[in-house]
């Protein structure tokens, strides 16, 4: 189990994350939902250590996140696989290739940077594209695919990490309503069927409500909401989304996801037939 105890982050005078303490059960799929500066995106980095806390304790077991460097915090970056809004994919490198840099956590930079990839983990490079519909285009550039396939094609690299928590920042902000549904759908079915923890923000309200066993609603670094989506009431979503100059929050602002079309589902279903 991870669990936050009393996590604080600062920049200057802006208190990005402000005593946080939470726990996350394995295999959990957990939406963090909030206003733009909310804090959302620095929990997450704060817990792969991409920014490290200025005060309290993240830990996994035996592992004091916060302590973590060199070969270690490599490891718990590789079990922390990240996925962010912009897919940080490498453009002119192929498809495979992406998502075969996800084993340089484990590999190490050296075989990546000259190609030296074993048969198995070629093997379980396209095994994982196949799983998310792109087996075809593993061939392709990064940079002829869609965004939505891009997305995809980070989440295949993300699970050659072989991780145990995937955290992806935003990962349908940039998304038209099909492709954010596809990539929803590969998260949640990989959260089911590997049984890893998701932990995603999400600008939208429906998309949480519709994927995630549990939402967190941050304002202001604060944890002001955690339940399941039916305990998430219109006062609450004031509470989350409001600020003092409105008098109630339209939930049609904080929706890009329309309702579940067959694209989504077809997408669903590859990926379970795949498995
Ligand atoms: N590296 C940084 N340097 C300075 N301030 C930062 C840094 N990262 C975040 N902040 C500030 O911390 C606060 C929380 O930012 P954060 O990005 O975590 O919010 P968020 O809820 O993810 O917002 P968004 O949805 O817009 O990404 C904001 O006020 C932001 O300006």
């Amino acid at each position: 189990m991870l669990e936050l105890r009393n996590v604080t982050k600062r920049f200057g005078d802006t208190i990005a994350v402000n005593n946080v303490s939470t726990n996350f059960e394995p295999g959990q799929m957990v939406g963090v939902i909030g206003r733009s500066g909310a804090g959302k995106s620095t929990l997450l980095r704060l817990i792969n250590r991409l920014a490290t806390a200025d005060e309290g304790k993240i830990t996994s077991g035996e592992i004091d996140v916060r302590s973590l460097s060199g070969t270690q915090l490599r490891a718990w970056r590789a079990r922390c696989a990240m996925i962010f809004q912009q897919f940080n994919l490498v453009n002119r490198l192929d498809v495979l290739t992406n998502v075969l840099i996800g084993r340089i956590g484990n590999a190490g930079t050296v075989p990546v940077m000259f190609k030296h990839f074993s048969a198995t983990d070629r093997a379980n490079a396209a095994m994982a594209l196949d799983r998310l519909d792109l087996l075809s285009q593993a061939l392709q550039r990064a940079d002829t695919l869609s965004g939505g396939q891009q997305q995809r094609v980070a989440i295949a690299r993300a699970l050659m990490q072989k991780p145990t928590i995937i955290l992806a920042d935003e990962p349908i902000a940039s998304l038209d309503p099909r492709n954010a549904r596809l990539v929803m759908e590969a998260l949640r079915t990989i959260n089911q069927q590997d049984k890893i923890t998701v932990i995603t923000n999400l600008h939208t309200l429906d998309a949480a409500r519709a994927y995630c066993d549990r939402i967190i609603g941050m304002a202001h670094g604060h944890v002001v909401f955690d339940g399941t989506p039916d305990m998430l009431t219109s006062s609450m979503i004031q509470q989350i989304y409001g600020d003092e100059h409105e008098t109630a929050v339209d939930e049609s602002l904080t929706s890009t996801i329309a309702a579940t079309g067959t694209a989504g589902q077809a997408g669903k279903r590859h990926l379970e037939a795949a498995h």
